[in-house]
């Protein structure tokens, strides 16, 4: 990662899109202090923004999201771009369809990632939004593309846009920032939810058959 830092204003709409999207975060309770982040691709234009390093939430403006390459560098911003930059950049470069994505340290969802286990899919909303379990990535050291690898390896040919980076916490993907913003809102809503049930007696899986046919209508048919 380079660090020209310096600001021309570019993509400001776009930066400004992201910088509001982290309210979400703090709306749904996914994120303590300055922990997490979200980043959205620039389309065509082989860039993306990112939240600003131990940025605060209460301060975060379209300035507090700086534009970057796909190798990582910055190519417009004051601020040093999140910690996560090289990971979301790998992301962007090894999966050409992800156009947003979001990490959080969100409580429950993290509680599964420190015990490295999957959340399996026990209820319809999991089926409809993650086409089956919640799966656990790879442990990785925070910096550089490592957690990004751990991603790519193990969302690549899963129907899930979240997984559980063991020991750290949930790393999103979607078609755009908002679409992954909603994977992880989704994510620590079914983690809670799949704990509360533990703690009644074990969970009941749903048939493959029906995971696929939830995910089908949810994906194609659902909504407006
Ligand atoms: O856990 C990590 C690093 O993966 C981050 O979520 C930090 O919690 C926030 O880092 P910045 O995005 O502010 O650098």
């Amino acid at each position: 990662m380079t660090a020209t830092l310096t600001e021309r204003g570019t993509h400001r709409e776009r930066r400004a899109h992201v910088a509001a999207l982290h309210a979400e975060l703090t709306r749904y309770g996914l994120v303590t202090w300055t922990s997490g982040n979200v980043s959205e691709r620039v389309p065509g234009e082989d860039l993306f923004v990112i939240k600003g390093s131990g940025v605060s939430y209460d301060e975060l403006s379209w300035e507090g999201v700086t534009v970057c390459d796909l190798d990582g560098g910055v190519v417009d911003g004051v601020r040093k771009p999140s910690s996560d930059t090289d990971a979301h950049a790998f992301v962007y470069r090894s999966m050409p369809e992800v156009g947003g994505q979001v990490h959080t340290h969100s409580p429950y969802a993290t509680a599964w990632a420190a015990r490295a286990e999957e959340i399996p899919c026990v209820l319809t909303a999991m089926a409809d939004e993650f086409g089956g379990p919640i799966p656990v990535g790879p442990f990785a050291l925070i910096g550089d593309d490592s957690i990004g690898q751990g991603i790519v390896a193990t969302l690549r040919g899963s129907r899930s846009p979240a997984v559980l980076m063991r020991n750290h916490g949930v790393f999103t993907i979607g078609a755009s920032a908002r679409a992954a913003v909603k994977a992880a809102v989704m994510a620590e809503d079914v983690a809670r939810t799949v704990h509360l049930s533990r703690q009644l007696g074990e969970p009941v899986p749903i048939a493959q058959e029906h995971v696929d046919a939830l995910y089908a209508r949810y994906q194609n048919v659902y909504g407006q």
